[in-house]
């Protein structure tokens, strides 16, 4: 199994896609089953980071354009995450993606909390997303990314990879309100940002804590000559 050196280092880094923790097609809907599940599988692992995109809640009020009620969305988004997982016994601590630095990041991790960074919108209505904020921190932290999302990997052709290293992958995208680019545009940061990233079903039981333990499941996104 190539479980890729970059899982040798110390730092979980797993972005809770907006696909998994809300249901993206209906404004709103948050699948607090799941996120409590997640919870209970991600706590057994320390130094952790949580990023968590927008989903029904920012990318829908992203796509009708007010930013005051993206912000709101998302802030409301955050709030029920945080209440479950703290709920389930981790330290966690919120930071809106328009504050985020990896200073910050640094900082919680020294008094032993968990980063929750979210997705989010500027005061100038720029939106922010959390593929972003995760493929910064993999680069920073030199860790292998896990974006948890709804379906077993990526596509090509009708099956899930393996492995991915290119860009033109099958376009399923199903959401109406999806503001930053979808499965396209995430495959195309990791490899131009050159980190590697797992792309899984998080709505399986125990798929989470098999990603971060390292088990060979969904599809590995990395650059041809990643040879790190
Ligand atoms: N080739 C593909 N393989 C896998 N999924 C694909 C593909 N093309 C499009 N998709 C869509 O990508 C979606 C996941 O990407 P998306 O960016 O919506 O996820 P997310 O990170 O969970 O969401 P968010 O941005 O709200 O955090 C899936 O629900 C799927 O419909
Ligand atoms: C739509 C907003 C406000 C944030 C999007 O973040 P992402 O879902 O991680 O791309």
């Amino acid at each position: 199994m190539d479980m890729g050196l970059k899982l040798g280092f110390a730092y979980r880094i797993i972005k809770l896609g907006g696909s998994l923790i809300t249901n993206k097609n209906i404004p709103y809907s948050f699948n607090e089953e799941i996120v409590r599940r997640i919870a209970r599988e991600v706590k057994m692992f320390y130094p952790l980071i949580i990023i968590h995109g927008g989903g029904s809640f920012g990318h829908y009020e992203a796509s009708k354009g007010d930013k005051i009620k993206t912000v709101i969305a998302m802030q409301e988004l955050n709030l029920k995450i945080m209440k479950i997982f703290y709920d389930e016994g981790i330290n966690v601590f919120p930071l809106p993606g328009r504050f985020f630095s990896i200073d910050i990041v640094k900082r919680y991790l020294q008094e032993r909390l968990v980063p929750v960074i979210y997705g989010d919108i500027t005061e100038s209505g720029k939106i922010i997303s959390g593929d972003d904020i995760a493929i910064l921190l993999g680069k920073e932290f030199n860790s292998r990314v896990f974006f948890a999302t709804d379906v077993d990997g990526v596509f090509i052709n009708g099956r899930v990879a393996k492995e991915v290293n290119s860009p033109f992958i099958d376009d399923l995208s199903s959401s109406s309100f999806d503001v930053t680019g979808g499965m396209k545009a995430k495959i195309q940061k990791i490899l131009e940002n050159c980190i590697e990233a797992l792309i899984f079903n998080g709505r399986i039981e125990g798929n989470i804590y098999k990603a971060l333990e390292g088990k060979d499941i969904g599809t590995l996104v990395r650059c041809k000559n990643d040879n790190k």
